[in-house]
């Protein structure tokens, strides 16, 4: 966390590099600072890199790379602990999951958030409403809170156990267990006083995987398979290059969709993440 801050702090010039960069490269910089977005104010700087198979990161400073290395190794290892219990928890042998989206050569990312203080701005938000394209994120934050969850209908924040990950159930989650896992939706908000960060490890599966429901769940499940296998890939590309509501990516491979009026379907934020 103190070197993705120094790297926030590093003059524009050094980040240009990985300021211009599109939706899939590999690293990348960008600040939401004061950018008004379909009337939100959006205020966060972020980093992303990708972490796995190959690890990508910025040159400076100097001590990210070490520190990405063994955060990356360390936090995949415990995601995939996590994979394969949650597979168990699905009636399956623990390796399933991991065996259908060769999660040997999972694709891995790392994301920095730093949220400024917002001072009396009460129209600034930190993240609008998504779920993470991938299968689980691990999110860990300074003491400052801000992340809520929708459950049941009702925004509930989420308060992390000092010291510990919060675990984010993605959007590859849901299509792979057939939807008895669901994706969750959650956004960010800005504290007044107070700088928020939290730091992110996402995993997914291989970009070249097929992803679709387990055919064992699907053969049990009373309505079949709820979605159409797509190559993870492709649907982050989707999720990625589109002006997305809320978790709508998700759409593009549901086999009984809910049909969205164009209105909702306008009504939507850029969000990158
Ligand atoms: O900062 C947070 O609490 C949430 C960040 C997040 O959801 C994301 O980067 O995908
Ligand atoms: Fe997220």
């Amino acid at each position: 966390m103190d070197a993705c801050k120094e790297l926030f702090s590093l003059p524009a010039e050094e980040k240009a590099e990985y300021m211009d960069a599109a939706p899939m490269d590999p690293v990348r910089v960008g600040t939401g600072f004061n950018s008004a977005v379909d009337g939100a104010k959006l205020w966060r700087d972020y980093l992303k890199m990708f972490a796995h198979p190959d690890l990508h990161c910025p040159a400076k400073p100097a001590n990210l790379r070490g520190t990405a290395t063994e955060y990356a190794t360390r936090t995949r290892g415990l995601m995939l602990e996590l994979t394969a219990a949650i597979s168990e928890s699905l009636g399956l042998d623990g390796g399933r999951i991991a065996e259908a989206l060769n999660l040997e050569r999972c694709f891995q990312i790392l994301v920095g958030n730093h949220y400024p203080p917002a001072g009396p701005d009460v129209g600034a938000i930190g993240l609008p409403t998504h779920s993470d394209h991938g299968l689980l994120t691990l999110l860990f934050q300074n003491g400052v809170d801000g992340l809520q969850v929708k459950h049941s209908g009702e925004w509930l924040l989420a308060k992390p156990v000092p010291g510990s990950f919060f675990v984010i159930a993605g959007d590859q989650l849901e299509i792979v267990s057939n939807g008895r896992y669901k994706a969750v939706l959650h956004r960010a908000l800005v504290d007044g006083e107070q700088a928020r960060m939290s730091f992110l490890s996402l995993i997914g599966p291989c970009l070249d995987a097929v992803v679709e429901p387990i055919p064992e769940l699907a053969r049990e499940a009373p309505e079949g398979a709820q979605f159409r296998g797509i190559k993870y890939m492709e649907y982050m590309e989707h999720q990625q290059s589109n002006r997305l509501k809320e978790n709508a990516a998700l759409d593009i491979v549901r086999v009984h969709r809910e049909i969205l009026t164009r209105e909702d379907s306008l009504n939507s934020y850029p969000v990158d993440v």
